[in-house]
């Protein structure tokens, strides 16, 4: 081995550190290397403090792991498929992150649109591939989130999709009056960006018989690819297509419709459904007792990370949307201000999910941008920019309006009395969301965890505490992959050998 570094020494001589980077990643993450060898310490410090392009791609997939196990421990997997970039978190029984890493979606285009499903689809196996060779043996459930309501219409025959994905956050408005026809007053559904409004929208334009039609969200879809059972769902998922966690069954009103017989089984999240395939448990060198578990949504997989567990807890994700999440004793739910109620075990999370968030922010400013100019915020002094900021027109909550226009002028000379006004601004909806909850009977929010991208900006998190009167604070774990993590550990210990 100590050939390699007098190679990588050599490439390094020869300027060509990214190579011996690469060589000493791959070696010690493929568990080759015990990372305590002081040269090779001393050797990886000294290179990777050059960082370099290969070596920021190196890393960007790579974020940690620490390799050397107990013997017989097990790993539990979270996988998490955000907006923007999907991540995995590997945690032990005591919820210790043994690795973790992130990738990019590759944009892979068909016909001028993006190709979802294959770019998730690659995504999900590049990061089983990210994990480090020498822990992949121990992991002994897998568990993935992913955002609410985007919806897969597949032929079960075939398992191929019958039309293109609809997104979390696209809506179908042109089903809403057929939806509202059937549906409770102001339930869940009774949003453009509904689940059950992306469903009948695709059944009311599509001619096909649909006789071997099943509908699945990313998550559920995501997770087939690995177990293979067609067909199965979690009631946080499944809630924006109508499902009913509280009588844990579909509502007469909805198994009246034609098509109700796509809709998928259910599962409580976190609940074991198959054995990983074969050929992938094969391929990729995991134990022959890894099961899958059924998963959930983004932002409920970044609260369970946050573990709060009391009522008036809150978790917002300030991802690439703005999502809130109150553990409440009640359940509330209104369409017209699009809040509903996820169920979490014996409580609910009620909140909504804001079309504004950190994808507003990257249409006008770099990361870089970001953490350079908040540093010069001034977060006590309150911004006198009003601005409402959404990346195109249409917003789900605390205002249900597909019609609202995004409101990102005037636009201050100084770049960092803009990004103010806009932070300023998007706690002002925040602060907005969770007084709606209030007034509509929710158990009222005593303090608020941050998760998602924003959660590292504390400037950002001081002006929500002024805006908010509340005391906020960044999440202990700010990734929903961490989530995702403790629902596949749930899984691995309610799991009964023999029993699927
Ligand atoms: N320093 C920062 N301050 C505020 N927002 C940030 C900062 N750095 C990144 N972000 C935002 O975080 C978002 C990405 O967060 P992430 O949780 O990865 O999103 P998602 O999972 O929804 O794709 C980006 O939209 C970006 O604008
Ligand atoms: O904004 C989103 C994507 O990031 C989703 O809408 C998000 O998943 C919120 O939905 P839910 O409250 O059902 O988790």
């Amino acid at each position: 081995m100590h050939k390699i570094f007098g190679f990588g020494l050599y490439m390094e001589k020869i300027g060509r550190p990214d190579f011996l980077c690469f060589f000493f990643l791959h070696y010690h993450m493929s568990g080759y290397y015990n990372s305590r060898n002081p040269i090779f310490k001393v050797l990886v410090y000294k290179v990777i403090g050059k960082p370099n392009q290969r070596m920021k791609a190196l890393q960007n997939n790579i974020v940690r792991a620490e390799v050397d196990l107990e013997v017989g421990k097990k790993l539990y997997l979270g996988m998490d498929f955000g907006t923007s970039g999907a991540r995995y978190a590997l945690i032990d029984k005591e919820g210790n992150v043994r690795a973790e890493g992130k990738r990019e979606y590759p944009l892979l285009m068909i016909e001028e649109t993006v190709d979802w499903l294959q770019s998730w689809k690659m995504t999900l196996f590049a990061l089983l591939k990210d994990i480090p060779v020498g822990l992949r043996s121990t992991v002994v459930s897998i568990s993935i989130d992913g955002t609410s309501a985007t919806t897969i219409i597949l032929d079960s025959k075939t398992g191929e999709s019958l039309c293109k994905p609809f997104l979390y956050n696209e809506s179908c408005a042109d089903a809403l009056p057929s939806v509202k026809s059937i549906a409770p007053a102001n339930h869940t559904v009774c949003s453009g960006s509904s689940t059950l409004c992306k469903l009948v929208s695709w059944w009311n334009s599509d001619n096909s018989t649909k006789e071997s039609t099943v509908l699945l969200h990313q998550a559920d879809w995501l997770l087939w690819l690995l177990h293979g059972k067609l067909g199965v769902s979690d009631y946080n998922n499944a809630l924006k297509v109508g499902y009913d966690p509280e009588i844990e069954f579909y509502p007469p009103w909805l198994l009246l419709q034609p098509y109700s017989r796509v809709l998928p089984s259910i599962q409580p999240p976190g609940t074991a459904i198959g054995a990983l395939k074969e050929s992938i448990r094969t391929e990729y060198g995991f134990p022959k007792d890894c099961i899958i578990c059924s998963g959930t949504t983004d932002s409920v997989a970044a609260f369970l990370a946050a573990r709060a567990s009391q009522p008036g807890k809150a978790v917002t994700s300030l991802g690439s949307t703005l999502a809130i999440k109150l553990l409440s004793t009640r359940r509330v739910e209104d369409a017209r201000f699009g809040v509903y109620s996820h169920r979490l075990d014996d409580k609910w999370l009620v909140g909504g999910a804001s079309n504004t968030g950190g994808a507003v922010l990257r249409q006008i400013f770099t990361d870089e941008q970001l953490e350079k100019l908040s540093e010069q915020i001034n977060p006590a002094e309150a911004s006198p920019f009003d601005y409402y900021p959404l990346q195109g027109v249409g917003e789900r909550f605390p205002v249900a309006d597909p019609k609202m226009e995004p409101r990102l002028h005037p636009r201050p000379a100084s770049d960092v009395e803009y990004l103010h006004g806009i932070l300023e601004s998007i706690a002002r909806i925040e602060a907005k969301g969770y007084s709606l909850l209030k007034d509509l009977g929710s158990t009222p929010v005593e303090e608020v965890f941050t998760a998602g991208g924003g959660s590292k900006n504390e400037k950002w998190i001081k002006i929500r505490e002024r805006v908010l009167g509340l005391p906020v604070s960044k999440a202990l774990q700010t990734e929903a992959a961490y989530g995702a993590a403790l629902l596949a550990m749930k899984g691995a210990s309610e799991h009964k050998d023999g029993s699927l």
